[in-house]
């Protein structure tokens, strides 16, 4: 009981702490306002303080005269500055309290600009020890009049000579200077030798230059004197042939850097009592560091490789950006009489089929509303399942899902939507502590579980997700919040998207952020693929992308991409040797129907091949379709997507096709969801984004500093229509001619219309358009729309396949 107290004490500070941090975040008005203050007043203070040291005698006595109108002080700013600046100075730190306009300053700065807060509060931390540091040197330097140091500095100066007398004083000083050093500026002792070293060796260096620059001079001042003196050339032989020797010995130094992997040390010995004995030279060879402590040297010296330090000054999206629907809504409400309506018809209709429940217990959700019982020994599960329609009927609700048994509880679960329900926001499900501090390569928050929790997942393990739902249930805004959290999370460096949205419309708003996140094939103008044939091309790179992502891997000996990255930041991996870092890729596809309806085998291929192999290298698909027919949702395409999500459908066979199972058909639209990663199925509500909100987070990335260019897939040549044009005659198809007569006669030119007509497979239906293509009697490949027919009737044919035969 006892327990219980305190822990809803606890969850009542905890929410009062949030409700008070809720009401003091500044709207970004208020920040302008402010920040603008805040660096007029650092200004204002800073002008007050330096005119404080030329009128502080003056303007002593008017500080105490500060309601006297008559008394003016000499300080810039008055009454206020001198005011202020007695307490700042007089009373505080002298000098140091300079420190105080430009940390007000760039506080006004940091507010108007709405800059890391957490960068700021470390100036102020380190200015104030900065600033008593300057205070009590200054105490101690100045030991008589004080103005320098201050009231504090002064006294503290005092207290330490007392205590720990003039020694322990400088001592003391001293210590927190290094520290200072250390912490903030981090100096560390390699770091100061090494840069002492480096100034030492370019002296040296410069000495040597200006000797040798001495040398020339002198020895074209010599040679003219030789030519005069015969006697001095003899001499200067000598000395030059000790020059060369030395000069020798200066290559071997020089080669020997290069060369990495061996070192040589050569000994020469020589009998020292016998000295005619032939000398004899022993030659060791030793092999060079290992690569490791190289790394471990680059990472010393530069640290580890940092993947965003293009996009230093990135700013990731602030959740103000997305709308707070729960401030207007009022969050979950509890409709005490819904619940014990619902109750009662629950318990009711159970009891006319002669179902007894021992125990009930309900669990509000922003849809629905989970009502769980216990039954009474002895009744059989599938007879509750069996009368899902009957508790619909007397609940008179649409959407109730009979959940029989909960997985892992032995409870049964009746799911009952609210009369009145929820939003789900983005911002809540951004800003919930679940994805804040999820510790995953790619957090997704879907949404809220019927237990009001946020739901976070990880794409990279999914690693592939296929989402279905009829028109209208809110697939596109789930791609929204997708790849909004994905935004909020990873930065531009981390994960690229490639986007197909065939509708034109859904994605549109991510081309502002082309050049941070999205990915595209070289000469390629928009990064959206909206045109079907470019799919094909884009999904192949990709496949490309794939394989030389697999070879890096297994250069670098590892199994999987964040091996492969960590290696890669630990400076292990030569990008020399092509290595890089390589962000994730996230390949979105809305309507995948329409892409397999118009391509076929020819998408389903490379996405079944992406799909089965691309987990490891970071490479992950999300699909989108409306139509969740088998023709759509192959099975080899279901195979590989084991983790799927079905919006509301109209019928149980197509909730069969997404989810292996009935339910979503029961589901009740908007944003109202089932997910599963092969096992369990749990009911989400979908997090809530619209347009304005990814608008706006879009203008927010799309502002800033970007990359020069989007990310460049690899190059895939595809196999071009017009390549078959060199189709030979000799090799055509037999039933070329019927084809042909076919094509004209309906003045149609697609597959399909030979498939059925000639009763055809797709491949040879395929072959026989690209003969006719070739032929000239039908146009190129145009996307979703057919074939342009080229001829207009049968005579005209004929007289185009005489002329060839001639
Ligand atoms: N999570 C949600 N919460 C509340 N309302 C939602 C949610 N998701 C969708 N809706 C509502 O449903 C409408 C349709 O959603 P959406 O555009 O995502 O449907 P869709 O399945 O993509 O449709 P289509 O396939 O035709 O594009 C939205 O405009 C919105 O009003």
């Amino acid at each position: 009981m006892a327990k219980r107290k305190a822990t809803k004490k606890n969850s009542t500070s905890k929410k009062s702490k949030k409700s008070l941090k809720e009401k003091f975040t500044l709207s970004r008005q208020q920040k302008v306002v402010l920040g603008t203050f805040l660096f007029f007043l650092g200004i204002a203070l800073f002008f007050a303080f330096l005119s404080f040291f030329y009128n502080w005698k003056v303007d002593q006595s008017e500080i105490s005269q500060f309601t006297d109108r008559s008394s003016v002080p000499k300080n810039w700013l008055r009454k206020f500055g001198a005011k202020v600046s007695h307490f700042f100075i007089f009373e505080g730190f002298g000098v140091a309290s300079l420190i105080v306009p430009v940390l007000v300053s760039l506080t006004g700065i940091y507010l108007f600009f709405d800059l890391n807060r957490k960068r700021l509060a470390g100036f102020w931390f380190w200015g104030s020890l900065v600033m008593l540091w300057i205070s009590i040197v200054f105490g101690f330097i100045e030991q008589e009049s004080g103005l320098f140091a201050g009231v504090i500095g002064f006294e503290t100066n005092d207290f330490l000579q007392d205590y720990v007398g003039f020694i322990g004083t400088v001592l003391i000083l001293a210590f927190f200077a290094i520290v200072y050093i250390v912490v903030r500026l981090k100096y560390t002792p390699e770091k100061i030798a090494a840069s002492i070293k480096k100034t030492q060796e370019t002296i040296v260096e410069d000495f040597e230059q200006h000797q040798a620059t001495e040398e020339a001079n002198t020895k074209s001042s010599e040679e003219t004197d030789l030519e005069e003196d015969p006697t001095k050339k003899e001499e200067a032989e000598v000395l030059n042939a000790t020059k060369t020797i030395t000069l020798e010995k200066e290559p071997t130094n020089v080669e020997e850097k290069p060369v990495n992997s061996t070192k040589e040390e050569k000994i020469v010995i020589k009998s020292a009592d016998n000295p005619s004995d032939i000398a004899m030279e022993v030659e060791t060879v030793q092999e060079e560091e290992e690569v490791e402590n190289l790394s471990a040297k680059l990472v010393k010296d530069f640290g580890e490789f940092d993947p965003k330090l293009e996009l230093g000054n990135y700013q990731f999206p602030t959740l103000d950006l997305l709308k707070d629907y729960a401030s207007q809504t009022g969050g979950i409400t509890i409709d005490q009489s819904e619940l014990e309506e619902n109750k009662n018809r629950i318990v009711d209709t159970l009891k006319n089929y002669k179902i007894e429940i021992a125990q009930i217990k309900a669990t509000v959700g922003p849809t629905v509303t989970l009502y769980e019982i216990v039954p009474e020994a002895g009744i059989r599960i599938s007879k509750i399942k069996n009368l899902e329609d009957d508790i619909a009927l007397s609940l008179a609700a649409l959407g109730i899902r009979i959940i029989a048994p909960i997985p892992g509880k032995g409870t049964i679960g009746i799911e009952v939507p609210n009369k009145k329900s929820t939003i789900v926001s983005m911002r809540s499900a951004i800003a919930s502590p679940r994805f804040q501090n999820a510790e995953m390569e790619l957090p997704l928050s879907l949404g809220k579980t019927i237990a009001n929790e946020t739901f976070v997942v990880d794409l990279a393990k999914m690693p592939h997700l296929l989402m279905a739902g009829a028109t209208g249930q809110g697939k596109s805004v789930g791609l929204n919040a997708i790849l909004t959290s994905l935004l909020y999370k990873k930065h531009p460096a981390e994960v690229k998207f490639v986007l197909v949205d065939p509708k034109k419309v859904e994605l549109t708003l991510f081309n502002k952020i082309e050049r941070h996140y999205l990915a595209k094939l070289p000469d390629t103008e928009e990064a959206i693929i909206t045109d079907n044939t470019k799919v094909i091309n884009t999904l192949n790179s990709l496949c490309i992308e794939m394989d030389t992502r697999y070879d890096l891997l297994k250069q670098a000996m590892v199994r999987n991409i964040k091996e492969y990255n960590a290696k890669f930041k630990a400076r292990k991996l030569n990008p020399e040797n092509g290595h890089k870092f390589l962000p994730y890729i996230v390949l979105v596809v809305d309507e995948f129907a329409d892409l397999i309806m118009t391509a076929g085998k020819e998408v389903e291929t490379p996405i079944a091949r992406l799909a089965q192999l691309a987990r490891a290298i970071g490479i992950h698909l999300i699909i989108a379709t409306q139509r969740p027919s088998v023709n759509v949702i192959t099975g080899m395409i279901k195979a590989n997507f084991p983790a799927r999500i079905a919006f509301r459908v109209t019928s149980k066979i197509d909730s069969r096709t997404i989810l292996d199972t009935g339910g979503a058909d029961q589901l009740i639209g908007r944003g109202d969801m089932l997910y599963t990663q092969g096992n369990d199925l749990v009911r989400i509500q979908c997090a809530f984004v619209d347009t304005p909100e990814v608008e706006r987070i879009t203008d927010f990335i799309g502002s800033q500093k970007a990359y020069p260019d989007a990310h460049l897939l690899p190059e895939y040549e595809g196999e071009e229509s017009g390549t078959s044009l060199d189709i030979d005659v000799a090799d055509r198809d037999k039933l070329f001619n019927e084809a042909a007569e076919v094509i004209v006669t309906a003045q149609q030119g697609s597959a399909s219309l030979l498939q059925r007509k000639l009763k055809l497979g797709y491949n040879r239906a395929g072959r026989l358009i690209d003969q006719l293509e070739a032929a000239g009697i039908v146009g190129p490949f145009e996307g979703s729309k057919a074939r342009q027919v080229l001829v207009t009737d049968l005579v005209a044919l004929q007289q185009l396949l005489d002329e060839e035969k001639k």
